[in-house]
């Protein structure tokens, strides 16, 4: 089907049901290989001399249908499926650099990608600087004759700082770098890097594109040569891949992706007004917000802020945690995009892994929460957090 608005790609690109008996929802292929019905054929498509499936590590036909529906969302070439989002991290990373590389990254990534940098500084010698990339001449400055990635965040896990895609993608271009952004917290819906110049956009599509909290996946678009490449080598070769199943259930969520996104951008709206007012709250941070230090650039290249708030508790890591605990509808559980409203605790959950020094660099302290704001009736999202708030 031809590409068609985003709302109508999200439900049907990628999937025809007059090629499957009629069945509207797509068939799940669960299986590991595919049966040539002969020995040259089999050749043949090893050499890659004839087009059809092989090996479900490989090439996937339910897989296939969730590649094609992402690239149509985030305006690329072609779309590659990973088996969690560190999945399609690390092949990305490492698929892009060798030994002695240097790769630019954003002030703040989320603590398992951290992890990933460390290691391959550690083992490979692949060196990396974060930077807040809010300056060009300090963007170029700090780009090295050994710089082969750039690779950003935006709006950044945990701390909701954001990235000018377009300016760094422009002064990217002047070095022949390319950039890799991470767009999970934003989801195609409301921010497609490719659109403002960017070279690959990367999900963890565990949050917002499933919604339910009930896949791990990772998702990648780029342009076709590069992602080919990248399908030949690290994905293939690293192998981590997709399950059909995932694909289907990802296929499943992607198609509410616009509604949900909808109701998640306009909770958090009422939620941060809330949150700013309330005395016990020393800071918001949340890009809907007209006193978030990046409003401006929010507006410029998000359709909407997105469901994601984080916020500072007045006290230290002791009332924070007790805040959490007193929480009775919202799930103390790490993770985002889902139906029900999640907190957690960044320095001592999803960035613990991160130095302390590292993290207060990111503007992590003990008192900052991350609230993903679900899709529950907002007042008693917000019931629930006054009540706790109340009672420290
Ligand atoms: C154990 S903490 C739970 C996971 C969280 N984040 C994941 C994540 C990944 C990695 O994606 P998976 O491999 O699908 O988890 C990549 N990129 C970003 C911006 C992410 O936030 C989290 O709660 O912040």
């Amino acid at each position: 089907m031809d590409t068609k608005r985003f709302e109508t790609d999200v439900i049907h690109k990628g999937y025809n049901a007059e090629q499957h008996n009629g069945s509207l929802a797509p068939p799940i292929f669960q299986t590991s290989t595919f049966v040539f019905d002969s020995a040259e054929t089999g050749a043949a498509r090893f050499a890659g001399e004839q087009e059809g499936y092989i090996y479900s590590r490989l090439s996937n036909p339910t897989v296939a249908m969730l590649e094609e529906r992402i690239a149509a969302m985030e305006k690329g070439e072609k779309g590659l499926a990973f088996g969690s989002g560190m999945a399609a991290v690390s092949a990305i990373l490492l698929g892009l650099t060798r030994t002695g590389d240097h790769i630019l990254c954003s002030e703040g990534v989320y603590g398992c990608t951290f992890g990933l940098l460390q290691l391959m500084e550690e083992k490979y010698h692949i060196t990396h600087n974060f930077h807040s990339m809010n300056d060009e001449e300090s963007i170029r400055s700090a780009i090295t004759d050994h710089t082969t990635v750039i690779y950003i965040e935006s709006p950044i896990n945990p701390t909701m700082k954001l990235v000018d895609l377009s300016m760094v993608a422009r002064i990217a271009k002047e070095f022949n770098i390319p950039v890799v952004v991470d767009n999970t917290f934003s989801s195609p819906y409301l921010q497609r890097p490719l659109d403002l110049g960017c070279d690959i956009v990367l999900h963890s599509a565990t949050k917002y594109l499933c919604g339910h909290g009930d896949v791990i996946g990772g998702l990648a678009v780029g342009k076709q040569e590069l992602m080919s490449h990248l399908a030949m080598t690290t994905q293939k070769d690293i192998g981590g891949v997709m399950s059909p199943f995932d694909a289907w259930l990802l296929l499943r969520g992607i198609k509410t992706l616009p509604v949900r996104m909808d109701r998640h951008c306009e909770n958090a709206k009422k939620l941060a007004d809330l949150l700013k007012k309330h005395p016990s709250i020393n800071r918001v941070l949340y890009p809907g917000d007209p006193d978030f230090p990046q409003y401006e650039l929010a507006n410029k290249q998000m359709l909407n802020a997105g469901g994601l708030i984080s916020f500072e508790i007045k006290g230290d890591k002791a009332i924070a945690q007790k805040f959490m605990n007193h929480l009775e509808l919202i799930k103390i559980a790490v993770s985002l995009g889902d139906a029900e409203t999640l907190i957690q605790h960044p320095a001592t959950m999803t960035h613990a892994v991160v130095p302390e020094e590292n993290r207060i660099q990111m503007g992590i302290s003990d008192q900052l929460l991350r609230l993903s704001v679900g899709l529950e009736a907002w007042e008693d999202i917000w019931d629930d957090i006054k009540q706790s708030l109340d009672s420290l």
